[in-house]
């Protein structure tokens, strides 16, 4: 069921909208849309469906539109033309018509935001800060107090309670920045680049956090990064934006493998994709294994091979003739505990950073069986051109190794 949902939105900043719209429609750009006169466009026909309990990430340059679109979601941003429903309930409210207190009841109710400058008011302490936004949904004082408290030691400041936000580091007062959004019990949380004033370190913890605190309370999350990594890291889903547009939306995993275009590719070659690739993506398939006799051939240097039944099991493996053990790997198995000199079986879903370690423990190539029948391997070539990028490309993968 979708959270948000947004239909050929446009969102055009200043009072030439229509003419503005009009030169979009006739295929103008931005820059040429400015040049004649009209308005700056933020979005441009974006539509997109964000389900309960995802992370979304919207992605992209500086200018691209990100920040555009996450503010018109709670109605900071005009919505020009298009559709944008938030869900309320049952109901799904129409953000661009409804009425102020309609809007209201969305804003303190339904949709958080946690900003990148961490926007703690200073006169007031950590606790307070935490229970602001309750204190305007009409809580109690006793009660937001508590609920505030709750929520610090879920981020675990609860004995910084009194302190002011300038006594704090600047990942502590990002952690009461996320505390005060949790504690409004809204579904829905906007984050507009939350973490990129933070050192990596810190940045990577407070993303750790951010998924173990959206498994638990299971949040619908719309994020604004313009760092691949970390979409890649945290989303569900990522969008990526281009000149006021959505250029591409899908899994981690799809961008990666599939860039729509040049733009998509530059900001894919620059992460690691280690830890979003799996297995099944990037392995040689089991019909692609040289034979020799009856057996598969793994590693022709050292002669490594093994023998399936008539149901693609594999039932032993050899090296130069010499039998060689194998060892079923799971999910949650301390890979550094496994027997050196042993050949691996795992699924094909394992993901690379995982299959890597594997290869680096026991020195030969991963076994990827799927209803218990060998279906491909991971061998150092298939490491390689994950390492390097190769693997959005079939055509260039083979030509390059
Ligand atoms: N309130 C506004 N009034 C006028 N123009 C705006 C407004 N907000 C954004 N823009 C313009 O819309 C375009 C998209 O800006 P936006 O902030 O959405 O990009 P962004 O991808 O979030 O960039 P960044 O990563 O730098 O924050 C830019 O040209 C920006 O100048």
């Amino acid at each position: 069921m979708s959270a948000i949902s947004i239909r050929n939105l446009d969102v055009v900043f200043g009072d030439k909208v229509s003419a503005s719209l009009n030169l979009l429609d006739q295929g103008k750009t931005r820059q040429e849309i400015i040049d004649l006169g009209g308005n700056v466009v933020g979005v441009h026909d974006a539509s997109i469906e964000v389900a309960e309990g995802e992370i979304c990430v919207l992605m992209g340059l500086s200018g691209s539109g990100k920040s555009s679109l996450l503010r018109a979601v709670n109605g900071l941003n005009p919505i020009s033309r298009g559709e944008l429903l938030v869900r309320d309930g049952e109901q799904m409210v129409d953000i661009g018509s409804c009425d102020e207190t309609t809007l209201r009841h969305m804003r303190t109710r339904r949709i958080s935001m946690v900003f990148q400058n961490f926007a703690l008011m200073p006169w007031l302490t950590v606790l307070d800060n935490v229970a602001f936004g309750l204190e305007m949904q009409g809580m109690g004082k006793q009660e937001r107090r508590e609920k505030a408290m709750e929520k610090l030691e879920m981020v675990g400041l609860h004995e910084w309670s009194d302190k002011y936000a300038h006594e704090l580091s600047g990942g502590m007062q990002q952690r009461v920045g996320l505390a005060r959004a949790f504690a409004m019990d809204s579904d829905i949380l906007l984050m507009d680049e939350p973490f990129s004033a933070l050192d990596p370190l810190i940045r990577s913890q407070l993303q750790d956090e951010l998924i173990e605190l959206q498994q638990r309370l299971n949040k619908t999350i719309l994020f604004v990064s313009h760092d691949l990594d970390e979409a890649l890291k945290i989303g569900t889903n990522i969008a990526i934006m281009e000149s006021a547009k959505i250029i591409q939306h899908g899994r981690p995993e799809d961008i990666v493998l599939n860039p729509v275009n040049h733009y998509v590719e530059q900001f894919v070659a620059h992460t690691n994709p280690l830890n979003v690739l799996k297995g099944r993506s990037l392995m040689t398939q089991t019909s692609e294994l040289e034979r020799l006799e009856d057996m598969l051939v793994l590693n022709r240097n050292d002669n490594t091979c093994v023998s399936t039944n008539s149901s693609g099991q594999v039932v032993s493996a050899c090296r130069q003739g010499k039998p060689l053990a194998l060892h079923h790997w799971q999910e949650g198995q301390n890979i550094s505990q496994l027997p050196e000199d042993t050949l691996v079986m795992a699924t094909p879903d394992i993901s690379m950073r995982q299959a890597i370690e594997i290869r680096y423990r026991t020195g030969h190539p991963v076994l990827l069986n799927e209803k218990e029948s060998l279906v491909g391997i991971l061998s150092d070539k298939d490491f390689y051109h994950a390492l390097l990028g190769k693997h959005f490309s079939s055509t260039n993968a083979s030509a390059a190794i």
